[in-house]
């Protein structure tokens, strides 16, 4: 059988999937479509010219041996660039860039749009002359790229922040969500973002605002019997930063005006960021028509911080504040304090404040009495398999009988109680939590933590359980 696009393109994934990390292969390489071979050279279609770049920078050696090993020495590599609803641009435009391992460069063919008219997006309700209205950004300027230190843990959600505040509203990553545990710079690279952009465009209208203060902005205006002037005001954001996404759980009005406000944006090619603790996964509580819109652009996690980041955070923390501290106390506390960014910053503010009052010198000792206070207070995340064991000891079955198949009421029961609990005490995502109790899936182990929270508040009995439970799983 001759070879196609397609086959030829498979192989080549089949090779890269072998050799990158999950991850950046799901964001660079699946979102990639085959679209023709001739003669040697095979044409693949990607969603923005910053994707283009970005395989050419960090993927292109693996591209070229794959394609190699498909097509012959000859092969080339043809990039189709095609853009979809960028800056209101309603029909997608192409261009085609060779890649710049092609064998014989010729001339770049670019396939430009006839300049089509960009489609006028009238808004009837605002009011002319809104668009001078100076609105303040909420920025806060020292949440900057630059003291935003890069390293594995942040570097694809570094990277596309910065991609969009080049192009804001113009990459595929639009909305940006940005999620990852508490402390982990989810606030500082928002903010990056945002000033970026102001600084590249000045005329943008850029908002940055938490998720809990626009929840209350829109209970107000209900109350006032503005909520349109509310819903305008949102909609003539070039860039919205929305932080800590996670709080519009349960709030089914305020999901339902930032739904509004999201459509009307994304529709107009204004670029949208996102915060939240947790990936759009194991959001709950928020309706299934956002939480689909999340996933349009990209979800970038921010994970813990390696050793070496940790260094480098505490020496620029260090260079900016002024201070000199013994390389072997800041290793010190690298190594003691590795979850936590603000934590690691709290312990310097300390340390410098503590030998500053003190007039004394800043010593391992002194250090190890300052972490120790951070530490000690940071609670040791529960296993889940230690939760299953206490849950199961107390309802006197053994584990196995907790994550069994049976519909048995009581032992059901057990089994929700486990992955509520497991859900509540660990930073588990609810595809972790049912395939370590039972082998179940998210949808399982959501609806559990539905159950519990609702029999917590209909059932006497149950919600004894759910109390006494929680007290031998914390103390
Ligand atoms: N990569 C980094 N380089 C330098 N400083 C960082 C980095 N990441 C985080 N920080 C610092 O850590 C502190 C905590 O960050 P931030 O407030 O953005 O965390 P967060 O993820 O929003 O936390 P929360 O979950 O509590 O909202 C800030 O002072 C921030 O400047």
């Amino acid at each position: 059988m001759g070879k196609t696009a397609q086959s030829v393109w498979n192989n080549c994934l089949a090779f890269i999937q072998d050799n990158i990390t999950p991850q950046a292969y799901k964001t660079w390489f699946e979102p990639i479509k085959a679209i023709k071979l001739t003669d040697n050279a095979l044409s693949i279609q990607v969603p923005s010219k910053f994707f283009y770049e970005w395989l050419e920078e960090h993927y292109v050696n693996i591209l070229k041996v794959s394609l190699t090993k498909e097509l012959g020495k000859q092969a080339k590599l043809v990039y189709v660039i095609k853009m979809e609803n960028t800056y209101g641009n309603k029909s997608p435009f192409t261009e085609k860039i060779p890649s710049t391992q092609r064998s014989t460069v010729s001339p770049q063919e670019i396939d430009r749009p006839s300049k089509s008219k960009k489609p006028e997006l009238k808004n009837p309700f605002i009011i002319p002359g809104i668009r001078n209205l100076k609105i303040d950004s909420q920025l806060n300027a020292n949440y900057s790229f630059e003291n935003f230190l890069e390293g594995d843990s942040n570097r694809l959600a570094r990277n596309a922040g910065m991609a969009v505040s080049n192009k804001p509203g113009g990459t595929s990553f639009n909305p940006l969500l940005i999620f990852g545990g508490v402390g982990l710079g989810k606030t500082h690279l928002a903010h990056a973002i945002g000033v970026e952009v102001k600084e590249k465009y000045p005329e943008k209208t850029v908002l940055y605002i938490s998720a809990e203060k626009f929840t209350q902005q829109h209970i107000e205006s209900v109350r006032k019997n503005n909520r349109n002037d509310f819903i305008h005001f949102y909609q003539i954001i070039d860039v919205l930063i929305v932080d800590d996404i996670q709080l519009l759980s349960g709030k089914s009005g305020t999901q339902d005006v930032f739904f509004h406000i999201f459509n009307h944006l994304h529709q107009n090619g204004k670029q949208v960021i996102l915060t939240s603790d947790k990936a759009p996964v194991d959001m709950q509580d928020i309706e299934q028509r956002l939480l689909s819109r999340f996933k349009w652009g990209l979800s970038a996690e921010l994970q813990n911080p390696d050793f070496e980041t940790r260094v480098k955070i505490i020496e620029n923390k260090l260079y900016r504040d002024g201070v000199e501290m013994p390389q072997d106390i800041i290793e010190y506390l690298a190594n003691n304090i590795q979850t936590n960014i603000r934590e690691l910053e709290g312990a310097i503010i300390s340390l410098i404040a503590h030998s500053s009052f003190n007039k004394k010198e800043i010593t391992i000792d002194l250090a190890r009495k300052i972490v120790e206070n951070y530490v000690k207070h940071t609670k040791k995340e529960l296993s889940i398999d230690y939760i299953q064991k206490v849950v199961s000891d107390y309802f006197q079955m053994d584990v196995a009988t907790l994550q069994s198949k049976t519909r048995k009421r009581h032992i059901v029961q057990a089994r929700q109680l486990a992955m509520f609990f497991a859900k509540k005490l660990t930073k588990a995502s609810l595809a972790s939590i049912g395939s370590q109790i039972g082998k179940r899936d998210h949808a399982t182990v959501l609806h559990a933590c539905k159950t519990v929270n609702n029999l917590s508040t209909t059932d006497k009995q149950f919600k004894k359980f759910v109390e006494e439970l929680d007290k031998r799983l914390t103390i």
